[in-house]
């Protein structure tokens, strides 16, 4: 966060002295069994807040904890509103959310992590812990309500949430509702009844009315409290109740303004301008006021304010942080532009100037902006800049930057480039381009003799490092656009440039540079820079891009046919992931990883195993690049669970969320779907793919296509015609040779495969042997199985001459072994045309039990729509046409047991 946590948005607010008790809410409250969510959903001054605290005083000494969170506008940024969350949580129970805060504090894991994490610690919370978000309508962001839902869809059975809003929260209110875990309480139930009407305007309000006159007053209002309240304020002193009743009517915006109006009127004239003048302001303290109003006082003035009934809402118990009613100070606001409109500036201006003295840059940015002093927002957040990234706080970069002239950000080079940054987080490259010119503009200018004229820099030490920066993200976007040579320039430049120290910057450009090499095929270099960019992250502590690299440096070394040491580096990064601070997606990705080499062990059970594992972890961040891992492995498993249309649909889905991708390792996407149309048989479609491919087998080879012309060599082996077989004899050559010389071990085993089943198709049995021992030598030691296995009976038959010869006897054995295993048939399912996948079986199981839709896709970690599709499917391959029939059905046909064992 930049500047501190403010206690203040953590304080219930306090009780008044003199409130108008309400049983009849408070015992609905009290009564409702343990709802997950307790939704006061209501307008603007309809009691809600005040509800919440009376109730709340009630349950605390019930010996219910209770946690609270006052939100405001910036907490649309995931990085304020979490730790806002967490702290809250914490402030109440100390005991739950150290791992949360250690990922928050760690900056470098998803929200969704975060969540994940604080869920299991809830799970653990001592005893009951009410949760409260007060205005939560102020949350706008998709991904905050996202968060939010999740949080709340997985709450444990001690935890409540309870949010109070103006408008309904994107929330799942229905299923919550349909499960009895909802209460809501609405502007129906808060308004006022004409008794607690006559209750406040006598009791609290002081004020000696007839029972028409009170009668009158809450039929006006329609018993919306803030309006009676505004009314009773502007009634002290005035006798003809009855004629001021009669001028307004309604309960709209309309009234709020006549009302505030007529109690402003009424104030003298020092309230009101002090009133007016620091209603520019969020929040309220003695001193803030007197710098805003440059008058003393301000402190005795809040506290006559709050004394006064004039809607002023103490944040903590000390009186020294208040804020406006919303409404109030709405509509103050409005009457300050009405009657001093040149005086805001001047109002913000101050405000930004005392919060940079009181060290919350955030507020002197925000009231910079405000005040429309553009240069002053850009040198603030410029001297920001370093602390805004290390908290990875992007979004509230970027929505300041945005607010900046974009002329300005052009003299700013350091500024500019840090807007780069901010874009290309999340993937953006529109504009960065140009801004990168600029930025190498300027320092072409400013080269030798310090910054040149009309450019502005604030941090001396930023544009000092600004050359390797801009190196980086210049490396950064030939790689995204496939400029190999181009992405090396750069790196290798930024290498140059970064200073000894600058270990983020070095480990960085080094990584950039492993890339590089990667793409080209040259795996040895790939390690080698790989190895020392991580050793440089590690010691910039920047632990999710090591946790990353660590991934990397497994995937290289598969194809150099090193499973065992990519195995443990895929362990060396989970025990990195287990940390509390370590990211989850690195331990997604670990786990799809590690699946993949257990399922060419042919260990199927621990591949499925990963999987599961990685899925969980995948679906509760939401991470669509673990998706995608996990959808291509999974296919392959599907596969060899003969699930060949689910095998195919995960594939599909695969090649849609990565079509921007850039790395070597999503290139295999639409090859691994040509081998499997051909190991089911379908040559035609595998035939469209090369041709949709554009692959010939005179192609020159390059590594990242490597993939495909393996694949191309297999489509032409299917072919079964002696031309293809000869095509593919000399293109498997041709990638044997490349294999053999890129020190590609990994490639090299599959390659003698193909090689020695085009031997053997030809007729040449002992040259067909002595390619499956070169394999066999080489992949015995790293224990290889399904490179041999998934290439079905011509294998297997080539393995049993192999094992009459003599060759590696046990190692052989074990791959007929497998083989034989693989072509085991699945158990028939009588009387079904098309057979349930094992998926389908498990979603059909589970809709045999009470759990609705949504808990069903939850248990399976599915989307709803998938498991949709899952239904309809099910349904169609059943004949049915609902739920209960299908299960019915499938109960006749003795599907279910037969699977649940
Ligand atoms: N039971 C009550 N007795 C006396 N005054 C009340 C009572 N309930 C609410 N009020 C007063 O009405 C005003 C509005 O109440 P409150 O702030 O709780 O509304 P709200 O619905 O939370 O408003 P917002 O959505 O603007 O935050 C406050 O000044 C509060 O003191």
């Amino acid at each position: 966060m930049t500047g501190p946590l403010l206690e203040t948005k953590l304080h219930v607010p306090r009780r008044r002295r003199a409130l108008v008790p309400r049983p009849r809410l408070s015992d609905r409250l009290a009564r409702a069994d343990d709802p997950a969510l307790v939704l006061v959903s209501a307008p603007a001054g309809f009691g809600k807040t005040t509800l919440l605290t009376e109730w709340l005083a009630a349950a605390a000494a019930e010996g219910r904890t209770v946690a609270w969170l006052s939100l405001d506008e910036r907490d649309n940024d995931p990085a304020v509103f979490w730790p806002y969350l967490v702290a809250a949580l914490r402030s109440a129970v100390p005991e739950v959310g150290a791992g949360a805060l250690a990922l928050l504090e760690s900056r470098q894991s998803s929200t969704d992590a975060v969540v994940a994490t604080l869920l299991s610690e809830l799970s653990a919370a001592p005893g009951e812990v009410v949760l409260v978000l007060d205005d939560y309508h102020v949350i706008e962001s998709a991904q905050v309500q996202e968060g939010v839902a999740f949080l709340l869809e997985h709450l444990p059975p001690l935890i409540r949430l309870v949010v109070a809003t103006r408008v309904d929260p994107a929330l799942p209110l229905a299923r919550l509702r349909a499960r009895g875990e909802l209460v809501e309480i609405r502007a129906a139930d808060l308004r006022f009844s004409q008794d607690e009407a006559a209750a406040y305007l006598g009791d609290v309000m002081g004020l000696a009315l007839t029972a028409d006159d009170v009668a009158a007053l809450d039929g006006r209002t329609e018993g919306w409290i803030a309006a009676l309240q505004l009314a009773a304020l502007s009634l002290q002193g005035r006798d003809d109740v009855s004629g001021f009743v009669a001028t307004f009517a309604g309960d709209d915006r309309f009234v709020v303004d006549y009302l505030v109006e007529e109690v402003l009127g009424r104030q003298p004239d020092a309230v009101r301008s002090f009133l007016l003048e620091t209603s520019v302001l969020s929040r309220l303290s003695g001193p803030l006021c007197d710098a805003v109003t440059g008058r003393d006082g301000g402190r005795a003035m809040l506290e006559a304010l709050e004394r006064g009934n004039l809607f002023l809402v103490p944040l903590d118990d000390r009186r020294r942080w208040y804020r406006y009613h919303h409404l109030f100070g709405d509509v103050l606001r409005a009457r300050l532009m009405d009657e001093h409109p040149g005086s805001i500036a001047v109002l913000h201006a101050r405000a930004s100037d005392w919060y940079e003295r009181h060290g919350d840059p955030a507020e002197a940015i925000s009231h910079a902006l405000a005040a429309a002093d553009f240069e002053r927002a850009a040198d603030l957040v410029e001297r920001q800049l370093p602390s805004l990234r290390k908290q990875r706080r992007e979004t509230t970069l970027r929505s300041w930057l945005d607010a900046i002239p974009d002329a300005l950000l052009r003299v700013r080079p350091v500024l500019d480039v840090g807007y780069v940054g901010a874009l290309m987080s999340v993937g953006d490259v529109d504009g960065v381009e140009d801004r990168l010119r600029d930025a190498e503009r300027w320092l072409e200018a400013s080269a030798g003799d310090g910054p040149a004229g009309a450019m502005v820099v604030v941090d001396d030490e930023a544009f000092r490092r600004l050359p390797t920066e801009v190196a980086m993200y210049r490396a950064a976007l030939a790689l995204v656009r496939g400029d190999v040579a181009g992405t090396r320039t750069h790196a290798g430049r930024a290498l140059e440039l970064a200073e000894a120290d600058d270990h983020l910057g070095r480990g960085a450009a080094a990584c950039l540079l492993g890339l590089a090499s990667w793409t080209t095929g040259d795996l040895v270099g790939a390690h080698r820079w790989y190895v020392d960019g991580l050793a440089s992250l590690e010691r910039a502590g920047h632990r999710s891009d090591v946790l990353g690299g660590t991934i990397t440096l497994a995937d290289i070394r598969i194809p150099q046919g090193r499973l065992h040491e990519a195995m443990r580096h895929f362990e060396r990064g989970l025990a990195l992931a287990s940390d509390p601070a370590g990211p989850v997606r690195g331990a997604a990705d670990m786990h799809v990883g590690l699946s993949e080499l257990f399922r060419e062990r042919d260990d199927l059970d621990a591949a499925r195993r990963h999987l599961t594992i990685s899925q969980e972890l995948g679906e509760h961040a939401g991470l669509p690049q673990n998706r995608y891992r996990w959808r291509v492995a999974t296919a392959r498993l599907r596969l060899i669970d003969g699930d060949h249309a689910e095998a195919l649909e995960l594939l599909a889905q695969a090649e849609r969320v990565h079509t921007t991708d850039f790395s070597p390792e999503v290139r295999p996407v639409p090859a691994v779907r040509a081998r499997m149309l051909l190991q089911l048989g379908r040559l035609d479609d595998a035939h469209a793919w090369v041709r949709e491919r554009g692959l010939t087998p005179d192609d020159e080879l390059s590594y990242l296509r490597e993939f495909e012309h393996v694949t191309l060599a297999r489509v032409l082996l299917a072919e079964q015609s002696e031309p293809s077989l000869n095509a593919a004899t000399r293109l498997l050559e041709r990638l044997l040779r490349a294999a053999e010389d890129g020190g590609r071990a990994g490639t090299v085993v599959e390659v003698l495969v193909l090689r020695a089943l085009a031997a053997r198709a030809g007729g040449d049995l002992p040259a067909a042997l002595d390619f499956l021992r070169r394999a066999l030598d080489l992949a015995e030691p790293e224990g290889y199985v399904r490179v041999f296995v998934d290439e079905g009976p011509p294998m297997a038959a080539l393995l049993a001459a192999a094992l009459q010869r003599g060759s590696a006897p046990g190692y052989v054995r074990r791959l007929l072994a497998a083989v034989r295993a693989t072509s085991v048939p699945r158990p028939r399912q009588q009387g079904v045309v098309d057979p349930l996948s094992a998926r389908e079986l498990e979603v059909l199981r589970l809709l045999g039990t009470h759990l609705d839709g949504p808990e069903i896709a939850r248990r399976l970690f599915v989307s709803v729509n998938t498991l949709r599709t899952h239904t309809r499917n099910i349904y169609a391959k059943l004949g049915v046409n609902g739920r209960g029939a299908a299960v019915r059905r499938a109960a006749e046909l003795h599907l279910v047991e037969a699977h649940d064992r």
